[in-house]
């Protein structure tokens, strides 16, 4: 289970920069982004927001919180799915308008270090939460207080939401972020993450349809 530290009310943040960044993705898609930095942010972290067409063009906008994932997004580690799922997110909300919240929560939350040695443990038979708690540290240790404040100071109080995970969207309603609508987002496989993949959705419930191992049985 994840647990959610969220405050039922967050504090006022405030828009400190916004700056126009073409994207250019390895596999040519393109795209302009403004990207966006805040005072006040209940964490203290740096967090970014990108906007991606026009937001105020829907009164529900397509919105994603992504998690840092250095291996997935920056190196394209197999492990997990975060990069594609980073790519796919950008190029659906850039269609219809929205927002791409890039969290700084590497590891869900627990950081880069205390990630790779929980996949140093899972190499050892643990699956990715109890690789977690076997370092002593929760299964899923994010907050979204700081997307909550985020996405109200870009004027943001209702939204679609791009995600499999139920735990982002209860925590968003909770900090006063309207969900009108959960909307997938891409499962996107590989022979190193299906294990991941399946841990998740027998443990978070995260709603995503996969086929099953037959090693994973049981
Ligand atoms: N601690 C830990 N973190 C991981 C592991 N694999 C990926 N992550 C982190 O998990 C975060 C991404 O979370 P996911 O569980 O893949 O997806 P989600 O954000 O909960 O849900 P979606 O919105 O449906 O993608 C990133 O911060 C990754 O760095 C792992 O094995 N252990
Ligand atoms: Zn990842």
């Amino acid at each position: 289970m994840t647990t959610s530290t969220a405050a039922a009310t967050a504090t006022t943040a405030a828009v400190r920069t916004q700056v126009r960044i073409p994207l250019r993705f390895s596999d040519g898609y393109q795209v302009a982004a403004e990207v966006v930095t805040f005072d006040g942010l209940a964490d203290g972290a740096e967090h970014v927001a990108l906007i991606l067409g026009d937001p105020a063009a829907t009164a529900t906008p397509l919105v994603r919180l992504h998690s840092e994932c250095l291996t997935g997004d920056v190196f394209g580690s197999a492990r997990c799915d975060c990069g594609p799922q980073l790519r796919e997110a950008t190029e659906r909300i850039a269609a219809t308008g929205g927002v791409l919240l890039y969290l700084r929560q590497e590891g869900r939350g627990i950081g880069l270090y205390n990630k790779l040695d929980a996949y140093a443990l899972q190499d050892q038979g643990l699956d990715t939460y109890e690789a977690n708690l076997a370092l002593g540290l929760p299964e899923d240790a994010r907050d979204y207080t700081a997307a909550a404040q985020m996405l109200t100071a870009l004027g943001i109080t209702e939204l679609n939401l791009l995600t499999n995970n139920p735990d982002k969207a209860r925590q968003l309603d909770d900090l006063g972020i309207s969900v009108t609508r959960t909307v997938p987002t891409g499962v996107h496989t590989t022979p190193s993450n299906l294990r991941y993949l399946h841990a998740k959705v027998q443990h978070t419930h995260h709603t995503i349809a996969l086929a099953p191992v037959p090693s994973l049985a049981g």
